[in-house]
């Protein structure tokens, strides 16, 4: 652990270096470690613009998997040309570690929003922000992009306008998956695993609103009280009734309420 802690710090030393020296940009500060990579924030001291520089963790570096799955997503995010997700501005390697620049995006992730501010979503702008997800999530299926780790941490909220980051586990979309045969909905590599997700952050706006007045849990349906075609629409997405076909049907199909 402290080993760890030591290379990786070693390493923020590194970019700091490289970017001050070897890029057009000025280094300013870390802003995120996940399980895979780290994020700094970076400046063209020029035009003020912010950039966002995203390594792979130094513990990973000799694992080939996590390589590929790296290259993976530098390789969709050059490709696809998907909207509403950070362009990708260069990318390279650090000493051998696996890096690229992109934009950044000068908003909030869903997570800062609801943990950190304590900002409530209320039912309706909460089915809206969904439409609004859908709509952009269903073009990534159009380009045959599953993003596959649709969490509050990766969703980012500029203005009214949705950012999706974090390609880290998105694959291309398998058509030959049948429905009945889906083990692990999340690792799916179809529109199942992004409807799912999508569930799951509908549950985590709508209890943004939700104060516990007893000790004892319950399920969600009985704790938020939703209109039942809010709870049928939330019990589709996470499979506990059947799946829709696509993300467009998904988008079609939000209940107006
Ligand atoms: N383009 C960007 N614009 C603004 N903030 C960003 C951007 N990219 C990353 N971040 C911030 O950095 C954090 C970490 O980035 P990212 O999720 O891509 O890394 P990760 O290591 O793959 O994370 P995890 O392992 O948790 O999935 C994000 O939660 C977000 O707060």
């Amino acid at each position: 652990m402290i080993f760890e802690y030591f290379s990786e710090k070693k390493y923020d030393r590194l970019v700091k270096g490289f970017v001050n020296n070897e890029t057009p940009y000025n280094f300013i500060e870390e802003i995120g470690i996940g399980a895979y990579g780290v994020a700094y924030l970076l400046e063209d001291a020029a035009s003020d613009k912010k950039y966002v520089l995203k390594r792979l963790k130094t513990k990973h570096r000799h694992k080939k998997k996590i390589r590929q799955k790296f290259d993976r997503e530098i390789k969709i995010l050059k490709e696809t040309g998907l909207h509403h997700v950070p362009a990708i501005i260069s990318h390279g390697k650090i000493q051998d570690i696996p890096f690229y620049i992109m934009d950044y995006i000068e908003g909030k992730t869903f997570e800062q929003a609801i943990f950190a501010e304590g900002k409530r979503f209320p039912l309706e702008r909460s089915l809206q922000i969904t439409k609004e997800l859908l709509s952009i999530i269903k073009e990534f299926h159009k380009k045959g992009i599953v993003h596959r780790d649709l969490r509050i941490p990766n969703i980012l909220l500029k203005g009214n306008t949705l950012y999706i980051i974090d390609f880290g586990l998105a694959s291309y979309i398998n058509e030959e998956i049948k429905y009945d045969k889906i083990i692990n909905p999340k690792r799916t590599e179809n529109h199942i695993s992004d409807l799912y997700f999508i569930g799951h952050f509908l549950l985590f706006l709508l209890y943004s609103n939700y104060t516990p007045t007893i000790k004892k849990e319950k399920s969600w349906q009985e704790e938020l009280q939703l209109p039942s075609a809010v709870v049928d629409y939330i019990e589709r997405l996470l499979l506990i009734r059947p799946a829709f076909s696509s993300a467009e049907e998904a988008f079609n199909q939000i209940p107006e309420i």
